[in-house]
């Protein structure tokens, strides 16, 4: 399903996917292009993995679709809407990197609360949504905790937590497991996968590791001479 299926308010339209890039290119400031041409389509609830050498343009693409790079050429839809000339803080895309980026002083809650705030809830109800959310990454009880007395995987939860908190349309990984020891990565991986499913969202997950891919997406690509290519199973 194309995601030009909207109608002409720009009200959402069942079906649109998820997310659609269409002969998106990207090209840094020095003339360097990583991406040319690419094309993408996430279907609304579809975990795909995506690999590629060390640089690649992995990190681009996610950068690119969150708003944070600019795109030289192409469009980015998002369920029949087009997002490209959006600014970063109105594309529903949330985001989890490789070491968290937790907030140091604020406590575990209050990080998962991050993205609720400029959002119209009493009190109660964001609680209750940080309720909600420690429970689905295993985490229940650790509202008060600081961050500083996480482990490396508690942590990772936590930041998968923050960034699940204001129900974002797209979810954007970028190695999210990749500085935790190989037992954990494992362990995490199929949690990951978990929760992904449980709440039903739509993610883009960067990862050096096929087996890891394969664990936690429903199938997988790989950046190839500036573009994507199917990983066959
Ligand atoms: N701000 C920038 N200006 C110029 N070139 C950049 C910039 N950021 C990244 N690049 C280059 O773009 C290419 C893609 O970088 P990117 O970080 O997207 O790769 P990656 O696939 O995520 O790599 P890795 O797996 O090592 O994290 C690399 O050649 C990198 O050097």
């Amino acid at each position: 399903m194309l995601a030009n299926d909207s109608d002409r308010s720009g009200q959402l339209t069942a079906g649109a996917a998820a997310l659609e890039l269409r002969n998106v290119s990207v090209m840094y400031p020095d003339g360097h292009a990583p991406l040319h041409e690419v094309n993408l389509c996430l279907e609304p609830g579809e975990i795909v993995a995506l690999l590629g050498a060390s640089g690649s343009g992995k990190s681009t693409l996610l950068r690119a679709i969150a708003g944070l790079e600019p795109l030289a050429a192409g469009e980015i839809w998002m369920r029949g809407t087009r997002i490209d000339q959006q600014p970063v803080h109105q594309r529903s895309c949330g985001m989890v990197f490789q070491d968290g980026q937790l907030f140091p002083f604020r406590s575990v809650g209050r990080n998962i609360a991050y993205g609720l705030e400029s959002q119209r809830l009493t009190a109660a109800e964001r609680d209750a949504r940080v309720t909600e959310l420690l429970e689905l990454v295993g985490l229940s009880g650790y509202a008060d905790r600081s961050v500083q007395t996480l482990s490396g995987g508690q942590a990772q939860r936590i930041a998968l937590a923050r960034s699940l908190a204001p129900r974002p349309q797209v979810l954007l990984l970028d190695e999210p497991l990749s500085a935790l020891d190989r037992d954990l990565r494992e362990q995490l991986a199929g949690q990951l996968r978990e929760v992904l499913q449980a709440t039903n969202t739509t993610a883009l997950f960067v990862t050096h590791d096929a087996e890891e891919a394969s664990r936690v997406a429903d199938r997988t690509l790989r950046i190839r001479n500036r573009q994507l290519a199917p990983v066959a199973e």
